[in-house]
């Protein structure tokens, strides 16, 4: 399949290796200059579970996206904040027949997407894999992980099944999902909880999830989150998300990972997604009258918190 990645950090780059590496045709859209030279002279670097390789790809920058071909499917992976620019830049590569992916964290994205393709062309996903940038060019990739997508318009369930069967062979476990939504309200509920938190207390999901208040917030965080959900008729399970949570702060698991919030803001001193999950809720909240005080501080103390760092 003729696969393009719009967002090639992290993500992007996991995304796009596993894709290559299965003999998909795979190119990379992003918009870090250092990233893409780094890639064109000395290809992606990558460190898989331990193991070196290093993968010759193409990757163009989106502002001169001057490709004598259209995309069959666009994986997109920017930053939520991102989006917008790079589905403007996107146009050139896009045809009737393209169908874009979202993988984003965050909520509201097929928002944005729908302004620059109909909407039975998109397909809504999450995932849980996870992955992390060591510098322009490298990327480090370990653990296990899984995603599931859905059409967002009814009719489009055969071409959804065709993109999950393409990432699955692929490694990338991909399933079919019945109600995508739920599950991208579910994931955004479990980074409202971990990333905010590892972000401000600057330690790991296993060192967080080890606190003595960490229970105690996490409930708060998803109680608010659920109020928000069920006002839009999605019923979220808490006792089913926290299970999830204290899984993926598991040593054995995610327990080592420092979420990409933390990736982003404290490695990287870039702003964060967090207008996207915390935010939203706050935003939602307002909107339906329904109090949500964790979330709003939570993201105001991200916003100082990129205020100090002079996050770009
Ligand atoms: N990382 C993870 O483990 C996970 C991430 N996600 C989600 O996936 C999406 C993509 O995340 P992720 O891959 O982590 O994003 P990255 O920050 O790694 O990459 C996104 C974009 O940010 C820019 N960028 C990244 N690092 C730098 C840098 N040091 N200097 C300049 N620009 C940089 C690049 O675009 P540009 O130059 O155009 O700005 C890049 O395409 C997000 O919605 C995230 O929440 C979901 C699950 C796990
Ligand atoms: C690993 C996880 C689930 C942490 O919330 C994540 O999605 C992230 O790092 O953004």
């Amino acid at each position: 399949m003729k696969i393009f990645i719009a967002g090639a950090g992290a993500m992007g780059s996991r995304f796009g290796f596993m894709l290559h590496q299965a003999g998909n045709e795979v190119s990379l859209i992003d918009g870090w200059q250092d990233h893409i030279n780094a890639i064109i002279e000395n290809g992606l670097e990558v460190n898989y579970n331990g193991q070196e390789f290093n993968i010759q790809i193409p990757i163009y920058n989106q502002k001169d996206l001057d490709i004598n071909s259209k995309a069959e499917l666009i994986i997109v992976f920017t930053k939520a904040m991102q989006l917008d620019e790079m589905m403007k830049d996107l146009q050139p590569i896009i045809s009737k027949e393209t169908k874009i992916l979202c993988l984003l964290n965050g909520l509201g994205h097929e928002d944005v997407i729908d302004k620059y393709l109909p909407a039975e062309n998109i397909y809504l996903g999450n995932t849980v894999w996870t992955a992390g940038m060591t510098g322009p060019g490298k990327v480090k990739l370990f653990g296990t992980g899984a995603l599931e997508l859905q059409n967002i318009v009814p009719g489009f369930e055969k071409e959804a099944n065709e993109i999950a069967e393409a990432l699955s062979s692929a490694g990338l476990n991909a399933k079919y999902s019945d109600d995508i939504k739920f599950s991208v309200y579910q994931k955004a509920c479990v980074n409202g909880t971990m990333n905010g938190l590892c972000t401000l207390l600057d330690g790991n999901m296993n060192e967080v999830g080890a606190t003595s208040t960490s229970k105690t917030m996490i409930w708060k965080i998803m109680e608010e989150f659920r109020a928000v959900a069920d006002f839009e008729n999605i019923n979220l399970d808490l006792d089913y998300i926290y299970d999830k949570i204290l899984e993926f702060n598991d040593i054995n698991k995610l327990g080592n990972h420092y979420p990409s919030m933390y990736q982003d803001l404290i490695i990287n001193h870039r702003k964060t997604e967090i207008d996207y999950i915390n935010g939203a809720i706050s935003r939602k909240g307002t909107k339906y009258g329904i109090p949500t005080p964790y979330c709003d501080f939570l993201t105001d103390l991200i916003h100082a918190k990129e205020d100090l760092l002079d996050a770009k």
